[in-house]
């Protein structure tokens, strides 16, 4: 009788947490959120199960999420075993002929797929794609020093559209299309802010593997200006792979996006955490704070 009793009480709490939630919930219905899950950011299958069951929850009630990845330590494992050096400049990897041929394989097949099988297991419906698809992100080349890796010139989301209309979630590896056809590999946060301000999206989460932006001090900013980022550009205390992540803010802001956030994609649950909790996570630059 007692273990019935505590039972009950367990489904009564479940029940009003559920109750408590509709408010919280409702905040992002509708809304468009583009989600970059940076390669870094990408855990064991559990951590992956998890990010995969807080994106088909967005989407149950009412989000339309489009999830952007990246995979760069994908790129390195296997550029490793092919005996493929490899260098970054400015958080961008120098990509030639035969790279470029390394980072299509990675991204739009084991790791498209690992990310759309979790999501298809989690009850969702997802499908994987590149930028060259659909004519989804035709690019320009960034820099001859670069190689092969692209910036996009043109968007077009139409494909992104349908797929929403059919409750699916579109899930981008970060590859596009030059004119003459050829494959252009683009940098996952600057394809993720391209693909947000194509959409004007009400949010841009860039997951990453660090809790945001830090001071020199090593101290996360929970909130940032475009000055402050400039600065600390400048000073060298924002350098590597957050150049491209901070240099994405800015512009998507610039584009239209309402809110960019840098966070940790390995925190349990990190996307529920900032959008549904008054708590937050990361560190925030808002287009309020560019009219300043
Ligand atoms: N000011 C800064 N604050 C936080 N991280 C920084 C900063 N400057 C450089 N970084 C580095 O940027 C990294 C995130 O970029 P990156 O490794 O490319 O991530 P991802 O693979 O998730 O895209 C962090 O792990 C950190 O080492
Ligand atoms: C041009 C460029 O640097 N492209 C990236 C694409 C993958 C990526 O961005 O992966 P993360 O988000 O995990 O860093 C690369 O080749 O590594």
């Amino acid at each position: 009788m007692k273990k019935q009793d505590a039972m009950n009480r367990d489904w009564i709490a479940t029940a009003r947490t559920l109750s408590h939630a509709l408010p919280l919930l409702q905040r992002y219905g509708g809304a468009t959120v583009v989600v970059k899950f940076g390669g870094h950011a990408m855990g064991d299958d559990d951590e992956m199960d998890s990010f995969a069951r807080d994106i088909v929850l967005m989407q149950q009630v009412g989000v339309n999420p489009v999830i952007v990845h990246g995979g760069g330590p994908m790129i390195n494992q296997m550029l490793e075993r092919l005996g493929v050096k490899s260098d970054f400049v400015d958080g961008k990897r120098v990509t030639d002929a035969a790279t470029v041929e390394v980072v299509e394989m990675v991204l739009s097949g084991r790791v498209n797929k690992r990310i759309v099988q979790a999501i298809n297991d989690q009850g969702g419906k997802a499908v994987g794609l590149s930028g060259k698809d659909a004519g989804l992100m035709v690019c320009e080349q960034t820099n001859p020093t670069l190689g092969f890796v692209g910036t996009p010139t043109q968007v077009d989301p139409s494909v992104l559209h349908t797929l929403f209309a059919a409750d699916t979630i579109p899930v981008i590896a970060p590859l596009g299309a030059g004119r003459k056809g050829e494959t252009y590999n683009i940098n996952g946060d600057t394809a993720a802010g391209a693909i947000a301000t194509a959409l004007k999206a009400d949010r841009l989460l860039l997951l990453t593997d660090v809790a945001g932006v830090k001071d020199a001090g090593g101290e996360v900013l929970t909130e940032l200006t475009p000055d402050q980022i400039r600065k600390l550009t400048d000073e060298g205390v924002i350098a590597g792979g957050m150049i491209p992540k901070t240099e994405t803010a800015l512009a998507a802001i610039d584009g239209g996006v309402r809110g960019v956030v840098i966070l940790d994609g390995r925190a349990p649950n990190a996307c529920l955490l900032e959008l549904y909790t008054d708590h937050g996570a990361g560190s925030l630059i808002r287009a309020e704070r560019l009219a300043t």
